[in-house]
């Protein structure tokens, strides 16, 4: 049978890992028919459905799919769950320089103009100026956010929020019904934990530091953001490895002290975003500057022994190979050996387009379905101290999100009201599912809805047949239905 093609750039980087193993496809498929645990061998025969050809073989693959189905309907049965949430990003300032993100803004682009330097309101918060980016009048005016009218200054649609300002969107959301706020943001060079990191990195003179008032708006510290946005009982579930690290940079503070910290600010759980590839050859390629391997893993350890939850994440499909991807679910899967704190995994398929790695021509696609369906069935098989896997409609959109249901996942993601990040790569499967999208959807598959907490221990089945379908779950949930749209400024 004719073999489909994958996406991986083979041979185009001088990598140390390569899918070469000595383990036999048929082997590696009884043993997760078995629901013995995989080893690194065996997961990259799975993912590569054989190591000893070129591309993907479809009747192996569909034995891997079957395989992986199989092992979610054992584990967690024919539920779906959702959660109704809500992104709040803070900020999109952030010199980082991750060649697969567009989600950032140059945080110069934040600056003050000298001649602007007084009497400037905080709400003039959407700047920036990079070419080829939509305006804060296009994106402000689709959300019905009026603010953009003001703006008018043709930037981006880049922003910055102070605190008080995440905290009227979250508590905004919180009265539609939300009971969860997802926050990841740049590393804008005037955030820090508190202000005693404030003065230790302005007497110090930084490191990636520049003070508040060079700038239009002051995010506050990341205390003061998730003071903000733990308003009328939602979760919190915020600061990435990557934000902690920002959090105390030029500091000796543990990591167990800044999440601490942030806990008693309200932090509830902490999105395992950052990981990105668990390899740090594959990460000295896409993302120099962040944290590597050993140092994300360290920060999700101290999350962990503060008593946080947090989820997993890979991003896979750029110029990463098989091999780098199960090496990663090995590491992840130890980690949740040695915590027990991962909630769910979540499979992000790399969105290309307007990438700086697209842009330079290191990569010119991202991953094939294929691959996508293949990464969450090996998930499933290899993460077997996992339990719940992640099928996200910002990355695949409704109909393959849903395939992806009957591959090995069983979690379809939230309602999230925005996205910035796969947007402004080029992503086009919008911003927002409400709960009733959610029940036609699973319903459509044969599949049972349940609307879930953050942490999966409370759960709702929801009756299709019930009257009008809203949150139930939330502190002030009362099964109104969720429609789409920011809510509007409260006062200005
Ligand atoms: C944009 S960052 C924001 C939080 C923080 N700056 C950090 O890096 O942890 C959150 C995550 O979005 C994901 N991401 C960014 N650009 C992406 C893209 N083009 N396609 C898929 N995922 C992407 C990455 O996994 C990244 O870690
Ligand atoms: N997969 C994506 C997510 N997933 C996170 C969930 O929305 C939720 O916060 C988590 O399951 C904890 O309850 N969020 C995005 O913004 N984009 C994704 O692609
Ligand atoms: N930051 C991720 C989404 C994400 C957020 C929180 C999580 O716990 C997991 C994933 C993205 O959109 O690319
Ligand atoms: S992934 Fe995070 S750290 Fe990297 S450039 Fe984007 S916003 Fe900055």
């Amino acid at each position: 049978m004719n073999r489909l093609p994958t996406n991986v750039p083979r041979g185009r980087f001088d990598f140390e890992y390569l899918p070469e193993t000595d383990q036999s496809f048929e082997n590696a498929l009884a043993k997760a028919r078995s629901g013995e645990r995989l080893t690194v061998a065996d997961g990259v025969e799975l993912l590569t459905t054989g190591t000893g050809f070129e591309g993907i073989d479809p009747v192996r693959k569909e034995q891997v799919l079957e395989a992986a189905d199989r092992r979610r309907a054992e584990v967690v049965g024919e539920e779906v769950t959702f959660v109704v949430n809500l992104n709040n990003n803070v900020t999109t300032a952030c010199n980082t320089g991750c060649l697969f993100c567009n989600f950032k803004d140059p945080a110069g682009e934040f600056e003050r103009p000298a001649e602007r330097a007084s009497g400037e309101r905080a709400r003039d918060a959407i700047d920036g100026s990079v070419s080829g980016k939509r305006t804060a009048s296009d994106a402000s005016r689709e959300q019905g956010d009026p603010r953009a009218e003001r703006d008018g200054a043709g930037g981006t649609d880049g922003f910055s929020k102070t605190p008080e300002e995440s905290r009227r969107i979250v508590r905004d959301a919180v009265a539609r019904g939300v009971y969860e706020v997802t926050s990841v943001s740049g590393l804008h060079p005037a955030l820090a934990l508190n202000d005693e990191h404030l003065e230790i990195l302005a007497a110090n003179g930084g490191p990636n530091y520049k003070p508040a008032s060079a700038y239009r708006v002051d995010p506050g510290t990341y205390v003061e953001q998730i003071e903000a946005m733990n308003v009328d009982g939602v979760h919190v579930h915020s600061m990435t490895p990557e934000e902690a690290a920002h959090a105390r940079r030029g500091t000796d503070w543990s990591y167990e002290s800044v999440y601490r910290e942030l806990t008693d600010a309200g932090l509830a759980s902490v999105p395992g975003t950052a990981a990105e590839i668990l390899v740090d050859e594959v990460r000295d390629v896409i993302c120099p500057q962040k944290i590597d391997s050993a140092e994300w893993e360290a920060a999700m350890e101290a999350a962990a022994s503060v008593g946080l939850d947090m989820t997993a994440t890979i991003m896979y499909g750029h110029v990463e190979n098989e091999m780098h991807r199960v090496l990663h679910l090995d590491r992840v899967r130890d980690l949740q050996e040695r915590t027990g704190a991962i909630t769910e995994f979540v499979p992000l398929s790399f969105v290309h387009r307007n990438t700086p790695l697209t842009e330079k021509g290191m990569v010119t696609d991202g991953a094939t379905r294929e691959e996508d369906e293949l990464m969450i069935a090996v998930s499933r098989l290899y993460l077997d101290n996992v339990p719940n896997i992640q099928s996200s409609w910002v990355k695949y959109g409704d109909a393959f999100g849903l395939k992806l249901l009957s591959c090995g996942a069983n979690d379809f993601m939230g309602t999230i009201l925005s996205e910035e990040i796969t947007k402004r790569a080029g992503g086009e499967y919008g911003e927002f599912r409400s709960v009733r999208d959610y029940v036609e959807m699973i319903t459509a598959i044969g599949r049972v809805p349940v609307e879930r907490s953050t942490d999966y221990r409370e759960r709702r089945v929801v009756d299709p047949d019930e009257g009008p379908i809203g949150p139930m779950l939330g502190p002030k949930a009362d099964g109104t239905p969720l429609t789409a749209g920011r809510p509007a400024p409260a006062d200005d």
